[in-house]
């Protein structure tokens, strides 16, 4: 039985990048290791509905707590791959998780309603739909801008052709989704959680520099 770390954060913070390398790190280190990112485009119904969803080809209007119960769907669907992997190994990362649920559909509703929304959300994951909470949470930060550059950079993603997806095009919902990660962090929801820069002076840290901070706070996890 592994222990679970979460790689969370605003879009093109590194999550991606991030949560590879430090697989392959641990992996070099002579750790199992594995990376199960979400949502699971093409591989679960819910899935594949959030991929239509982001790419703006959705005949209706999909509600924060539709959209929010999609997401929550597309983790269950993944349970028992969840469970296996973390049986199988000695880390599982995942990239995204329960907290992305939480901080983007709690910044599509008035500032008033964020905090009932989030916890509900946080009730039917891990509640009702029983899905683990991880060990460690890591919140990759990086100032707004800088995350805007590197979407523009991402490779072609396999849901939309568009440089910017429904979410990542508002750039008031990026603001407000940072805004309900620090409040997450800082309420230690869904479990505890670190704070990681992945940048300094306006430039991106050295993949390798910012895993290896990471590896320093999970081997501080207690067992
Ligand atoms: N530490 C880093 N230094 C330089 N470029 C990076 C770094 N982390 C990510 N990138 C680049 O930024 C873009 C977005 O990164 P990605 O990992 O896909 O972000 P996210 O998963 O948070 O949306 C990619 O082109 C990636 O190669
Ligand atoms: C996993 C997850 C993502 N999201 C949002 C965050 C992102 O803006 C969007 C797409 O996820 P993302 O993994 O960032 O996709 P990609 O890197 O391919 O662009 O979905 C939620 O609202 N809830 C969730 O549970």
């Amino acid at each position: 039985m592994g222990i679970i770390v979460a790689i969370e954060g605003a879009d093109g913070v590194g999550k991606n990048t991030t949560s590879r390398l430090l697989c392959e790190t641990l992996q070099a280190a002579g750790k199992t290791a594995t990376v199960i990112g979400f949502p699971r485009y093409g591989e679960t119904v819910a899935g594949v509905t959030i991929g239509r969803y982001l790419a703006g080809d959705m005949p209706v209007p999909v509600s924060p707590h539709a959209a929010a119960t999609l997401y929550a769907l597309d983790r269950f669907e993944w349970r028992d791959e969840i469970l296996k992997a973390v049986e199988a190994h000695d880390v599982l990362i995942f990239d995204r998780y329960v907290a992305s649920n939480m901080a983007y559909q709690g910044a599509r509703v008035p500032a008033g309603e964020s905090r009932a929304l989030m916890e509900w959300i946080l009730a039917l994951e891990t509640g009702q739909f029983a899905l683990p909470v991880p060990a460690l949470s890591i919140y990759l930060n990086t100032p707004w801008d800088l995350a805007r550059a590197l979407i523009l950079q991402k490779a072609e993603r396999s849901y939309t052709d568009k440089s910017f997806d429904a979410y990542e095009a508002d750039v008031a919902l990026q603001q407000r989704v940072r805004a309900n990660y620090a409040s997450i962090v800082e309420a230690g929801l869904l479990g505890p959680w670190r704070m990681v820069h992945a940048s300094t002076d306006g430039t991106m840290r050295p993949p390798a520099e910012i895993v290896g901070e990471i590896i320093s706070l999970l081997e501080a996890v207690p067992e």
